[in-house]
């Protein structure tokens, strides 16, 4: 036998089997700096993948694969949603943001974004910031989302939590027939770039605010904000917030919070934040929906930040980003309606949404496509 085939018969198909359904995944490994980073690319259909780069302290290799694998995908279904040309992908970094970072781990992380030669734009995501990604720029044009003074658009933070907010007035307006933001009680969990800005606006708004996060100093800095504000913010610990009497839950963390244990202590009446892969599995959708909680879909309601980034390779235009982040109103109150007239959840109704672009555009790519002229068209 074929020394080659006997081999691969007897590999170990497991990684394959966890990666199926990706195009490609990429393992980064620079000891000189500590990068230990995992790029995955989940679908171009649309165009080459997009997608920030989070930084945690997984607990295991697996761990940080999972939650890459997953982000990836999410990211294929809010370009498409959001009708914007980019593919789905995502990184992440394995290490404490708090602790492990240095110019060189970033510099070698452009390195590896710049091997995929455009198949991969990066920027922030969560533990990561503008300024970690302008050393990345340093060796790679491929990074979105840099300072101003770097000729970028910018925190992309801004339009996310702007999105939430349209996404906010939508569920407001469709649960309780207007959109005043002032009227309810919000409870938001996680006060880092996008939790506090929206902690911020609904408190000028004049709302009422719950918060939790796990550091002292994010809980400081809204207590201060709302002093200024001549207001007061109420603070719950990690556990409390999912019990609050809160009209709306606002993640604004870590995915997978939305689960079996966290379901029944929930008694709002939406959920609406940025966290991205908010439920743990899909089948949680039906499980709020069962509990009379409306849900909205993480992937529409977040998708401000990725409307920036992707915008930026035209040229940075805070007009024409606010003007697409305004777009989440509408999409979002349409996907409440769909799944009331059709009798799904609102995933699902989000989900046919972009399975509908996804079909279109890969119809389009093989009925025309640039890449895939003839040969012989070609001058020697
Ligand atoms: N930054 C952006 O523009 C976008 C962010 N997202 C998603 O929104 C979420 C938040 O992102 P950022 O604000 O950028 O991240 P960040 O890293 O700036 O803030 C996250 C905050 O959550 C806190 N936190 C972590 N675990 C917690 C827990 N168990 N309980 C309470 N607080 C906890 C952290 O201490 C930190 O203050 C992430 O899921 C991210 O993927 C989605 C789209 C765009
Ligand atoms: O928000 C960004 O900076 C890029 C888009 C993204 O990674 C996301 O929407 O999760």
């Amino acid at each position: 036998m074929n020394p080659q085939v006997e081999k691969s018969t007897h590999l170990n198909q497991d990684i394959f089997q966890k990666i199926a359904g990706h195009e490609q995944v990429v393992f980064c490994n620079d000891p000189s700096s500590g990068l230990q980073a995992i790029i995955a690319i989940h679908d171009t259909t649309l165009g080459p993948a997009l997608g920030g780069t989070r930084m945690y302290p997984y607990k295991s290799v697996e761990e940080a694969l999972e939650d890459v694998l997953r982000l990836s995908e999410g990211m294929t279904y809010k370009c498409a949603a959001a009708d914007i040309d980019f593919g789905g992908g995502k990184a992440v970094i394995i290490g404490d943001p708090k602790h492990d970072k240095s110019a060189g781990l970033f510099r070698a992380f452009g390195q590896y974004v710049d091997s995929l030669n455009g198949r991969f734009y990066t920027g922030t995501d969560m533990g990561t910031t503008m300024e970690d990604f302008v050393h990345a720029t340093k060796e790679t044009n491929f990074i979105n989302g840099i300072p101003v003074e770097y000729g970028g658009s910018g925190d992309s933070s801004v339009p996310t939590s702007q999105g939430v907010i349209y996404g906010l007035k939508a569920t407001n307006r469709f649960l309780f027939g207007d959109e005043d933001l002032s009227k309810r009680t919000y409870a938001i969990q996680g006060l880092g770039k996008v939790g506090y800005k929206l902690a911020n606006r609904l408190l000028e708004e004049g709302a009422n605010v719950i918060v939790t996060d796990i550091f002292e100093e994010a809980i400081t800095r809204i207590k201060e904000r709302a002093n200024e504000l001549g207001t007061t913010v109420t603070v719950v610990s990690s556990e409390e917030i999912y019990r609050t009497d809160a009209d709306i839950f606002i993640p604004c963390a870590m995915g997978g919070i939305i689960n079996d244990q966290t379901i029944e202590q929930l008694k709002v009446k939406a959920v609406v934040g940025s966290a991205n892969n908010q439920l743990k599995s899909n089948h949680h959708a039906k499980r709020l929906q069962d509990r009379g909680i409306l849900y909205a879909p993480d992937y529409i309601v977040n998708a401000g930040g990725l409307m920036q980034v992707a915008d930026e390779l035209y040229g940075p235009n805070e007009d024409r980003v606010l003007l697409q982040t305004k777009t989440i109103y509408q999409t979002l109150l349409e996907i409440y309606e769909q799944a009331n007239l059709k009798f799904i959840t609102t995933l699902e109704a989000a989900d046919e949404k972009c399975q509908k672009r996804l079909q279109e555009q890969r119809h389009r790519n093989n009925f025309y496509s640039r890449s895939r002229r003839p040969k012989w068209d070609i001058k020697e």
